[in-house]
C-alpha cells in the first residue's frame, strides 16, 4: 500500500499545536499560542496568553480599555512566548524557533533574542501597525532573527475527538 499523501508539513503541525495551544486562553478578544521547536523538530516548549499563576481568571480583568489601567489586562497578562520560554524549564533554547499565532510584540520581542531562538514563524500580522511591532521587527533585523510568514498548504485541519474516526 502506498503512503498517505494528505499528511501536515512540519510547519503546519507545529503552527497547530501553538494554535491548538492558544484555545486554552481566556482572553476573550485575542488567543495566542506559541509552540517553540529544536532545529531538529522536537517539540521543547509551549504557551498561551493568560494571567500568572495565582491570579485568578475570574478576578482580574480582561477588559481592552477603562479609565484606569490597572482595569484592564494588559498589566496583568503574560504573553504566550514569554511563557513558552519560561515553561521550557531552563533548556537552551539556542538556534531553535518558535511558531506564533500573532507576531511577537517588542517586550516579547527581546525574551526571544535573548534566549536564543534565531527564527519566528507567524501567522497574524493584525498589529503590523502598532508602534510596538515595529519596535519588534527593528530588533529582529538587528539582532539576526528570521521572520517567516507562515505559508499553509492546507486551509483547515479538522481535529475529531470521535473515537470512531481512528
Ligand atoms: O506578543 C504578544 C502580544 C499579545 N499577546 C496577547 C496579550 C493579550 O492577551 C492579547 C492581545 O489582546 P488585544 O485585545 O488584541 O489587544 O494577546 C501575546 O500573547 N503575545
Ligand atoms: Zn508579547
Amino acid at each position: 500500500m502506498p503512503k498517505r499523501e494528505n499528511y501536515i508539513s512540519w510547519d503546519e503541525y507545529f503552527m497547530g499545536i501553538a494554535l491548538l495551544s492558544s484555545m486554552r486562553s481566556k482572553d476573550p478578544s485575542t488567543q495566542v499560542g506559541a509552540c517553540i521547536v529544536s532545529d531538529d523538530n522536537k517539540i521543547m516548549s509551549v504557551g498561551y496568553n493568560g494571567f500568572p499563576r495565582g491570579c485568578s481568571d475570574d478576578e482580574y480583568p480582561w477588559e481592552r480599555s477603562a479609565d484606569c489601567s490597572n482595569d484592564t489586562k494588559y498589566p496583568f497578562v503574560c504573553h504566550a512566548e514569554l511563557n513558552a520560554i519560561l515553561n521550557s524549564g531552563g533548556h537552551n533554547l539556542s538556534g531553535s524557533r518558535i511558531y506564533v499565532a500573532l507576531f511577537p510584540c517588542n517586550e516579547c520581542a527581546k525574551a526571544i533574542i535573548q534566549s536564543g531562538i534565531k527564527e519566528v514563524v507567524y501567522m497574524s500580522d493584525k498589529y503590523a501597525e502598532t508602534e510596538s511591532t515595529i519596535a519588534s521587527k527593528k530588533m529582529f533585523l538587528s539582532a539576526g532573527v528570521k521572520l517567516t510568514k507562515f505559508t499553509p498548504t492546507h486551509k483547515n485541519l479538522k481535529i475529531s475527538f470521535d473515537e470512531s474516526d481512528v
